[in-house]
């Protein structure tokens, strides 16, 4: 290939949106085009994004199909809603890779009974992971990125799910994560000296948006009817979510070393799953900055249950990574194309 494929970031001056374009710009293939957000158009990246030095001169646009007109690929890094309206403008032969839950959920209902709006529709689900999922990503000219704890809940629980070690009736997911998952905006809200030495549950009881999105992972699976109980912890970091997914052996006389053959087994030629030594568990912090999930599976004995554990970098593999992973197999690149698996330590 000579030219490069050029891509336009909606939403630039947000978290998503800068990790999108930091990871853009070790792309060889392909070369960022516009820059766009919303009330802070016509001030600089170097504004919003510091570290993002080779991009500080660059005029941040408006989002409009005038400005996203012109590019091989279109990244939405924008509010729900907000994506889905721009989408629709968008013309059928450009790739648009969507990081909001617009088009993620396959029913309309749940989609109404959960985000409380009308459904905007679905598109190929950008877990290439999931089984088959990768022959739905090649040559899509749609990506809905999925949200950043059902990659770390899906992908812990895949292995078990796949291999029918568990039942699916009785999953818990608790699971600590960063408030950079809530986007710059709701960040600013939250009070440091609230956030900082304090962990705080959020929207417990099963009421959290995610819900329907983590069990259509695990039909996607290959489970059937699941049940997940799913409560988030914030936490003080800045990036990382750290989930701790459990649920009944399908027999309780499941070993801990058949549970960790049946992980090697699922993820043996994944690229981005990193299955850590048995008996070591993951860390956020060796996740940061790339596009990986680190897991480790074991079971608890007393009560019968799996206990698997997932981390990952809500910005890198929770979103921009993953939305880069999907380009790249819409396009017809190798998957891995400007994706590190090389964290930042300590
Ligand atoms: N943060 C995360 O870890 C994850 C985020 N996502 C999803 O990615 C998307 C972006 O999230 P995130 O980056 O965290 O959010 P931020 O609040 O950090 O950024 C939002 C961006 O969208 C722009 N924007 C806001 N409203 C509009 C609008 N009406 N029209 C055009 N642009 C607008 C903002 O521009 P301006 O500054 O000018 O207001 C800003 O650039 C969301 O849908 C989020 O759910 C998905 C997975 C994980
Ligand atoms: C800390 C925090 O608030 N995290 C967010 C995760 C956001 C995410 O994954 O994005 P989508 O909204 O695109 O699904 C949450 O739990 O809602």
């Amino acid at each position: 290939m000579t030219s490069k494929y050029r891509a336009a970031v909606a939403g630039a001056t947000g978290y998503a949106g800068g990790e999108l374009l930091r990871l853009l710009l070790s792309h060889p293939n392909i070369e960022i085009g516009a820059v766009t957000a919303a009330k802070s158009a016509g001030t600089l990246i170097g504004e919003h994004h510091p570290h993002l030095v080779p991009l500080a001169d660059r005029l941040v646009e408006p989002t409009d199909v005038e400005h996203l007109a012109g590019h091989d690929i279109v990244f939405l890094a924008l509010p729900h809603g907000a994506s889905a309206e721009i989408a629709a403008q968008l013309g059928p032969d450009v790739l648009v890779v969507d990081c909001a839950a617009d088009h993620r959920l396959v029913d309309p209902a749940q989609w109404r009974q959960y985000y409380h709006s009308e459904h905007a529709g679905t598109w190929p689900y950008g877990l290439p992971e999931l089984p088959g999922q990768r022959e739905i990503l090649a040559g899509t000219k749609r990506v809905a990125v999925p949200g950043c704890n059902p990659t770390a809940s899906t992908l812990a629980l895949l292995p078990a799910v796949a291999a029918g070690l568990i039942s699916a009736d009785d999953i818990v997911v608790v699971l600590a994560t960063a408030p950079s998952g809530a986007g710059k905006k709701l960040a600013v809200t939250y009070l440091a000296s609230e956030i900082m030495g304090s962990a705080s549950p959020y929207q417990v009881g099963g009421i959290h948006r995610h819900t329907p999105e983590m069990e259509q992972n695990l039909v996607a699976c290959g489970a059937t009817d699941p049940h997940v109980s799913f409560t988030p912890v914030l936490v003080p970091m800045t990036r990382g979510i750290l989930a701790t997914c459990t649920a009944k052996l399908s027999d309780p006389s499941i070993t801990a070393d058949e549970v960790y053959a049946a992980y090697q087994k699922a993820y043996a030629s994944e690229p981005f799953v990193h299955l850590l030594p048995q008996g070591v568990w993951p860390q956020t912090q060796a996740t940061l900055g790339a596009n990986t999930c680190h897991l480790q599976a074991t079971v608890d004995p007393n009560t019968g249950r799996l206990v698997a554990i997932s981390a990952l970098d809500n910005l890198a593999k929770g979103t921009a990574g993953a939305a880069i992973q999907c380009t790249n197999l819409a396009l017809g690149l190798d998957e891995t194309t400007g994706l590190s698996t090389i964290g930042v330590a300590p």
